[in-house]
């Protein structure tokens, strides 16, 4: 088995455009990596690199102990799957699927024992026969998925494999991918925007914006301990509430997060507290799920609002709550102006090197273009809004109503103004 490793991997398109930002990565052997984001973040970019379907501008990949930033695509032994896996029209599922073994001259009666074999794994072998015209997307995603895993790759990549699919057969497709890769126990790197897809597949999940990964860790770790607003305002549904604050520090060093008009009161045992008690006036961000609120009648409670509406959502009912707070938007918080290509380290690759004369220049000069438009707005993270809960029913509410919520402090996510957390992560 063969892990991967990133160091300060950069890719800057057109000499102007900065996609991927000095990333560096180490995937285990055998791991299963998804990497996460918002469309244009650079996932594909550095998926691709991987894969040696694109140029790197700096840094350098190693695969075990060998350097392949320079080897080309067909030395790697990766295997890729995009989101429509092309298929040969005129080759049947099993001609298909043999083709690359067919490539490496393989013996054919071993050949078509090991093409047959991955049909079976992926529930195809009733269409060994037949073209990919007949066969559903499902099954023509399976096919274009075995023909890619059938040489037994060091390393398997995919990009959004199950994006084009309907919600039933992506589902499936999701649990049987992810049990297949972990029986061929193969690093895998899988490339998705999709929270789901990523929280129920990965061993670790990559979390990237603007080029850079912002969070690495278990699914659990991101989600229940992310490393910054965005982090947590990316992961979960409904999203992350996350409210401006102002520290105050009272007699005793008792520390209470100043919410507008409300405040919330965090216990001294609370290691937030012995961080925070030295910062009297600092602005924080402070993120809650539903999970930190309780509907309660008690009148000593920690924040009250007016229930401005209710939506039903099927399993559950979600509420908005007018309680006057400054909401920030995870997108643009801690969004930062762009950061100045690095110079690289001694000892890059002879590619690498030819390319330091443009990226010094670059510098200062480089100015990344985020995917959508900057935002006109001078202070645009901060809005009054609704704080946004799950309920599981709406019985004895209705709009107009007060609502009283009891806080759990310990739930409560804290980042500095800049969208970092203001405490330390944990991680394996
Ligand atoms: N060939 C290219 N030339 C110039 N810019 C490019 C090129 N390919 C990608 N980009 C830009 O680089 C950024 C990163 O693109 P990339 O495709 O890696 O993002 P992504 O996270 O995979 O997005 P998506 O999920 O939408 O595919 C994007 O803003 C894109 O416009």
């Amino acid at each position: 088995m063969t892990g991967i490793r990133l160091d300060s991997v950069t890719k800057v398109y057109d000499g102007r455009y900065l996609a991927v930002d000095d990333v560096s990565l180490e995937v285990p052997a055998g791991e299963f990596l998804v990497l996460l984001g918002p469309s244009g973040c650079g996932k594909t970019t550095l998926l691709r690199m991987i894969a040696g379907l694109e140029d790197i501008t700096a840094g350098d990949i190693w695969f075990g102990r060998s350097n392949i930033t320079m080897l080309p695509p067909k030395e790697r032994g990766v295997a890729l799957v995009f989101q429509n896996g092309a298929l040969y029209p005129n080759r049947t599922t099993r001609e298909n699927i043999l083709f690359p073994l067919q490539m490496a001259k393989e013996e054919p009666a071993e050949a078509n024992a090991k093409a047959v074999g991955v049909a079976r794994i992926l529930q195809i072998d009733s269409t060994l026969d037949r073209l990919p015209r007949t066969l559903s997307g499902g099954q023509r995603q399976r096919v274009a998925i075995g023909r890619a895993i059938v040489r037994q790759p060091r390393v398997f990549l995919m990009d959004e494999p199950l994006s084009n699919l309907d919600a039933t057969m992506r589902t499936e497709l999701r649990q049987e991918l992810g049990a297949m890769v972990r029986d061929l126990d193969v690093t895998t790197v899988y490339v998705t925007h999709d929270q789901i897809e990523a929280l129920t597949l990965a061993d670790r999940v990559a979390v990237m914006r603007n080029g850079k990964i912002e969070d690495i860790g278990t699914p659990e770790e991101v989600f229940n301990d992310p490393a910054t607003a965005f982090v947590a305002g990316f992961l979960g549904s409904p999203r992350i509430n996350l409210m401006s604050a102002t520290v105050k520090v009272t007699a005793h060093h008792r520390v209470t997060l100043e919410l507008g008009t409300q405040s919330i009161a965090l216990p001294p045992t609370d290691r937030r507290s012995l961080i925070l008690n030295r910062h009297d006036g600092a602005r924080v961000i402070v993120g809650a799920r539903s999970d930190a609120f309780t509907l309660t009648s008690d009148a000593d409670t920690q924040l009250t609002g007016s229930l401005r509406t209710l939506e039903f959502h099927g399993n559950q009912w979600i509420a908005f709550v007018e309680c006057g707070l400054e909401l920030v938007n995870p997108d643009l918080v801690g969004v930062q102006p762009p950061t100045a290509v690095r110079r690289m380290q001694n000892g890059h690759t002879r590619h690498a090197a030819e390319h330091e004369s443009l990226l010094d220049k670059l510098r200062n000069a480089l100015r990344r273009t985020p995917a959508e438009p900057p935002p006109e707005d001078p202070a645009p993270a901060h809005r009054r809004a609704d704080l946004i809960l799950e309920v599981p029913s709406n019985e004895g509410l209705k709009p107009r109503d007060t609502i009283r919520l009891a806080v759990d402090t310990a739930k409560l996510h804290l980042f500095g103004e800049d969208g970092r957390r203001i405490d330390r992560l944990t991680r394996q």
